[in-house]
């Protein structure tokens, strides 16, 4: 079923008051030329003294036509917008039923950016159809047929002066519009589609823009993308414009016109100069009518563009079909993921409802990128509680992991171990405690300057649309060829090609490949501070232990913090850290916590109970 085919329907139902606003357009319409036309007949009449009851009549003729005008202007304002807002919920509401089952399939086709300017955008673009385009044409001609009516009593000549003026409002100014209108609002569509786009992106992928030094760029490519949104904009409206100009024009002249002939057939006897007020008066006023019509062509394009668009993106076709099936799934999974969002939206620090006031407003320090050595971490005493949340994340956890070493950080699953990285990357501030890098608390130091000085691989990376060479120079804009592969290469990612599409949110790659890629994006980085939350839970034993020997070399000398849930070749590790509803449990090297026979110890039978796995000094190798 075609967009127009819905439009259509939903403009059948709301055919009450579409009738009401037609008979409502019609009647002030008409009113008002009637209204102007007595009057101008009232003022002629007045100069050659008529009895008091001709005045009396035409005084009431004016005032009545007066009021209906005016009544009649107020429905057909009600009623036409009422039945635009109508049709337009009605087409909200198809539009969305239609879509939804279609979702995942759409956003493989279209990025959601896109799809926001469609949804929003077009199906907002087809309001203009019934009040814009439908119809102005519909009472433009009944009220000029009537005033050409009654124009050609008194006289064919001004009745034909009303017919070419009409043809040039209505037809010579609207296409003089559309000339070069076409592009321009083609302009328009893709900078307000591309605008979106790069908003979407920049909101989703927020925080890795920021832990990866890209934000501002990002912002300044949007802002430029805005501007250039206006440019495009300003010159569609100055074209619409000049229309309006053109109409003016078009409408004084013909006004000019009716005075002279009215005086040519005046001076030859053919009129009555007792009308002729009256007759420069309706044509003054007929073309208030048409004024509509000269914008007409540009909101018609734009609704049929809007139109295509929309049936175009919930177009039934054999790709889509089969993700039909998949579409409860695709809710499912949609739920699932908002909720990881949740967890993984960057706060800003500073303004955490949860978050402790910042430290004095001393000038923030920038932390080494990694030249003056590898930093030192250490939580002293933290407590730390996102908003809403009923409980706090960690609760009094003190740790200490010495500059250049290894550390694993365990522990059952909500037990604080991503929070410990949030905070070490100060994408919060504690509520109580001190967190501090090299020393120093973050609350004093800059936010960028931590994110420089770190590689980070999170739960659930942000990755562009593009290409795999785009995404890793997210890392580093600098990066070479050569540097990409090699990472690539250790991040058991070498036969995949940098001009390999990526699509949004990584959607071709499976989670094992959009770990590695994570991965290789942090091996591109020179921060010598390496915070990685489970970075290879998707991936198999083998894979991971490659993956592991090669990120131990390239991180040799660098203090490196990862969190797992696999216990299994953690005998490499200068320190294992067990976490326990926001505590560290116990804490040593591998050795020390399976002699201690603790909570490690404990987890590591679990372990091995569960998947039978084998204790081996071998580990990661
Ligand atoms: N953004 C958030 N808002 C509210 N509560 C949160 C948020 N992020 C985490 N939490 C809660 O804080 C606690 C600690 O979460 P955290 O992610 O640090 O645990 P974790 O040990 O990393 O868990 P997992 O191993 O499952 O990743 C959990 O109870 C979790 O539900």
């Amino acid at each position: 079923m075609s967009e127009w085919t819905v439009l259509g329907k939903a403009m059948l139902r709301e055919r009450r008051d579409i009738a009401i606003a037609i008979a409502g357009g019609f009647l002030a319409g008409a009113g008002g030329v009637g209204l102007f036309a007595a009057s101008g007949y009232m003022v002629s009449r007045a100069a050659f003294a008529p009895p008091l009851y001709t005045l009396i009549v035409l005084t009431s003729l004016v005032k009545i036509l007066g009021l209906l005008r005016a009544g009649s202007r107020y429905g057909e304002r009600l009623y036409t917008h009422r039945a635009t807002f109508s049709i337009l919920s009605r087409l909200r509401v198809d539009f969305f039923k239609r879509l939804v089952p279609l979702a995942p399939a759409i956003f493989r086709r279209s990025r959601s950016g896109d799809l926001l300017a469609r949804v929003v955008g077009d199906v907002e673009s087809l309001q203009h159809f019934f009040l814009r385009v439908a119809y102005p044409p519909l009472v433009l001609a009944m009220v000029f047929l009537a005033t050409i009516l009654f124009a050609s009593a008194y006289s064919l000549t001004i009745a034909g002066l009303l017919v070419l003026g009409l043809l040039a409002a209505a037809v010579l100014v609207p296409a003089l519009v559309m000339r070069g209108q076409r592009a321009r609002q083609r302009r328009v569509r893709l900078q307000r589609a591309a605008l979106s786009t790069d908003m979407t992106e920049l909101l989703y992928g927020y925080r890795d823009l920021k832990v990866y030094g890209q934000a501002e760029r990002r912002e300044r490519a949007l802002h430029e993308a805005a501007a250039e949104l206006a440019t495009a904009q300003r010159a569609s409206g100055l074209n619409l414009l000049r229309g309006q100009t053109l109409h003016a024009l078009v409408t004084h002249g013909t006004t000019w016109a009716v005075l002279a002939a009215g005086a040519y057939l005046i001076a030859g006897g053919a009129l009555a100069g007792i009308y002729l007020a009256m007759l420069v008066l309706i044509a003054f006023t007929v073309f208030e009518e048409a004024a509509a019509v000269a914008t007409l062509p540009a909101y018609k394009q734009d609704s049929e563009h809007a139109a295509q668009r929309l049936a175009e993106t919930v177009t039934t076709d054999d790709r889509i079909e089969q993700h039909r099936g998949a579409a409860a799934a695709g809710g499912r999974a949609a739920a699932a993921t908002a909720r990881g969002a949740t967890k993984d939206t960057y706060h800003d620090a500073a303004q955490d409802p949860a978050g402790a006031a910042a430290p004095a407003a001393a000038p923030l320090r920038e932390l080494d990128a990694g030249e003056a050595g590898p930093p030192m971490l250490e939580l002293r005493d933290v407590t730390f509680r996102y908003a809403d949340a009923w409980r706090p994340a960690l609760d009094g956890a003190s740790l200490r992991i010495a500059a250049g070493s290894k550390t694993a950080i365990v522990g059952p699953s909500g037990a604080g171990k991503t929070t410990v990285l949030e905070l070490l990357l100060k994408l919060y501030l504690p509520q109580q405690g001190e967190v501090s890098l090299g020393g120093a608390p973050t609350g004093c130091l800059h936010d960028a300057s931590i994110w420089r000085a770190s590689r980070v691989v999170l739960q659930r990376n942000h990755f562009f649309r593009g290409t795999i060479r785009d995404n890793l120079l997210a890392a580093d804009v600098h990066t070479s060829d050569e540097a990409m592969r090699a990472a690539l290469e250790d991040a058991q990612l070498g036969a995949v090609p940098l001009d390999d599409p990526v699509l949004e949110q990584a959607e071709n790659l499976s989670d094992g490949e959009k770990q590695r890629l994570a991965l290789a994006r942090a091996m591109l980085r020179r921060g010598r501070l390496w915070l990685l939350d489970e970075p290879t839970s998707a991936l198999d034993a083998v894979t991971e232990a490659r993956i592991v020997r090669r990120l131990f070399e390239r991180a040799r000398g660098d203090t490196l913090v990862w969190i797992g849930h696999r216990l299994a070749g953690l005998e490499r590790m200068d320190q294992i850290l067990v976490l326990d509803r926001g505590r560290v449990a116990e804490s040593g090297s591998y050795d020390e916590l399976m002699a201690r026979r603790g909570a490690f110890y404990a987890m590591k039978q679990i372990e091995q109970d569960v998947v039978g796995q084998k204790i081996s000094k071998e580990g990661f190798e």
